[in-house]
């Protein structure tokens, strides 16, 4: 073992912010997740893809337990976020969320203007004493998720009078509002066209200065362009993961290579 090796190793060790272990989430009496271990890694955009209905949302949901909300949801085994189980008694799912934030597959701004939907994470968290320092945070969110040039002259406009794609990184910016350490974004684009879908991946890359992003996508062009590290779920199992150049051109499992080759999903 050479000396490259085992910084490499420290290095990676160290970069873990999310770890899942031997993560099961049940529906009722359907099992949708088996088994599931992985790392996140700090300041990477991590993809998770497969086909429809292989369990991608529901283990991303588990990250930030947005599961909760689902009554008949349960999820057994440990998800540490910087070592701290994220499912103790102590965690406030709440106070979790801004942390570890979430993007939906459809924009869904609050019914309020442009301001007051970033300025409201930070308001409900006390993350600002004065007005002036809220306004900082609006306006470096929405600048961290390109849309301040956009918006500035209307900021008291409804959010819901956006286009699409500037919805979603009106999204986008609420969630970095609360500075939170890991972005979670089921499959954001989905809604959108490839102009703002462009502009949106081009800003997932920004921010993994900043944060850990995990992204759910079908697409697979958009997982190659956009992520570090991609897992591929097949029938609520992980098969593979690794590097997004490695999985793309040289799976280990045929499974993997089958869908990336279009011969199932
Ligand atoms: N709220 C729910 N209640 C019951 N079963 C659910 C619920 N959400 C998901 N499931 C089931 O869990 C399994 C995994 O679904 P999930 O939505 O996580 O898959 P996915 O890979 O994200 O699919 P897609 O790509 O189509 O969004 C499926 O069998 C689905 O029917």
């Amino acid at each position: 073992m050479n000396d490259m090796t085992l910084t490499e190793r420290a290095v990676s060790a160290q970069d873990i912010k999310i770890a899942a272990k031997d993560v099961q989430v049940f529906y009722g009496d359907t099992h949708a997740i088996k088994d599931v271990s992985v790392d996140i890694l700090d300041k990477t955009v991590t993809a998770f893809i497969g086909p429809s209905g292989c369990g991608k949302s529901t283990f991303l949901r588990t990250l930030n337990r947005m599961n909760d909300t689902i009554d008949i949801c349960r999820v057994e085994g440990d998800i540490l976020l910087d070592g701290e189980d994220i499912y103790d008694k102590k965690v406030d799912p709440v106070q979790l969320r801004a942390k570890v934030g979430m993007v939906f597959q459809k924009p869904n701004p609050f019914p309020k203007s442009i301001y007051d939907n970033v300025a409201y994470g930070p308001k409900i968290h006390g993350l600002t004493r004065s007005k002036a320092e809220l306004d900082e945070v609006v306006e470096s969110s929405l600048k961290k998720a390109a849309l301040w040039n956009e918006v500035k002259d209307r900021l008291h406009a409804p959010g819901t009078g956006l286009s699409g794609g500037q919805q979603q990184r009106l999204c986008i910016a609420r969630a970095v509002a609360t500075s939170p350490e890991v972005l979670l974004m089921d499959e954001p684009c989905s809604a959108l066209d490839p102009i703002a879908t462009a502009q949106v991946e081009e800003l997932i890359d920004e921010l993994r200065e900043n944060f850990s992003v995990v992204i759910v996508t079908h697409s697979m062009q958009q997982a190659a362009r956009v992520s570090q590290r991609t897992a591929f779920f097949h029938l609520g199992n992980l098969v593979e993961f690794g590097e997004t150049g490695q999985i793309f051109t040289n799976p280990q499992d045929p499974r993997t290579e089958s869908y990336i080759t279009g011969r199932i999903g």
